[in-house]
């Protein structure tokens, strides 16, 4: 179970089974219609960003892939359905999830939140350590008294220290000092060339920087598929589906956030 061992390369599109698909996804909160009949597929390599306002249901497509929320429709991991799995068994599968909340554990150091995570037989620690040299530093430290940077890099340590298949990350600058940000982005980039990573992000920068591709919703449905590029080129567009007026520079020195 190697992430992107059917890789072609590093930009295009492979002939090759997408690692993720999901066809007719709906699901519930509260007996709120969440996410309603939502299709996709995320390629077997690079990252696809899932885009939207607020509360139009990004998290809860996250959640209802991963089984976390009741959920009706299809999922396949690799061509294989797992709609029918509980979330043990398809995050058992090679499905890492980086809460948007972070989720660590605030009276456990750094170390031991880490080995806490370990889930193969030979965790990626050397990969971990050369992606996160800071977190060395601060093995011993806990993780309740660092930065929302820091334990964010806690909570995508924690996620790459396995191989899986695919990485769901959900919002994971939000909150952050801009320089932060762009810490988080680099070890996003890095981690994408070991897997393919499903991202929540609302930040156009960030998406400019990672994303090849993007999945806009809105109201629980998708409303646009199609490469990053193609969208971040067109502003208006992106006020269209964002809300926002975006101008993101072809060096990343401008951003919008879409709220
Ligand atoms: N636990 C919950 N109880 C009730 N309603 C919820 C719950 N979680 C989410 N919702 C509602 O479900 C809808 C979708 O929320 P979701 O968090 O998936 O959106 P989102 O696009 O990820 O938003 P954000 O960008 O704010 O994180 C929203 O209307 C939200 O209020």
């Amino acid at each position: 179970m190697i992430a992107g061992r059917n890789r072609t390369d590093r930009t295009g599109a492979t002939a090759d089974v997408p690692v993720l698909e999901v066809r007719g996804l709906s699901a519930r909160i509260a007996g709120q219609q969440v996410v309603e009949d939502v299709t996709f597929s995320v390629p077997a390599t690079g990252v696809t960003a899932v885009l939207g306002r607020n509360g139009v249901g990004k998290t809860s497509t996250l959640k209802a892939v991963l089984g976390l929320i009741e959920r009706r429709g299809e999922v396949r991991l690799a061509g294989e359905r797992v709609d029918g799995e509980r979330t043990d068994r398809i995050v058992r599968r090679g499905v890492g999830y980086v809460p948007e909340d972070r989720e660590v554990f605030a009276g456990l150091t750094v170390a031991e939140n880490l080995r806490l995570a370990e889930r193969d037989a030979h965790p990626r620690r050397e990969l971990v350590a050369e992606l996160f040299p800071d977190l060395v530093q601060r093995a011993a430290q806990r993780a309740g008294t660092l930065s929302g940077g820091q334990q964010q890099m806690v909570s995508l340590a924690r996620a790459l220290l396995n191989t899986n298949r695919l990485l769901l990350v959900d919002e994971p600058t939000k909150g952050l000092a801009p320089r932060i940000v762009g810490e988080v982005s680099d070890a996003l980039a890095e981690a994408a060339r070991t897997v393919p990573i499903l991202l929540v992000e609302q930040n156009l920068e960030v998406i400019e920087r990672l994303a090849e591709r993007v999945v806009v919703i809105d109201a629980g449905r998708v409303v646009h598929t199609g490469p990053a590029r193609e969208l971040l080129d067109d502003p208006d567009r992106v006020q269209q589906l964002l809300g926002v007026h975006a101008e993101v520079d072809h060096h990343g020195t401008e951003g919008a956030v879409a709220r």
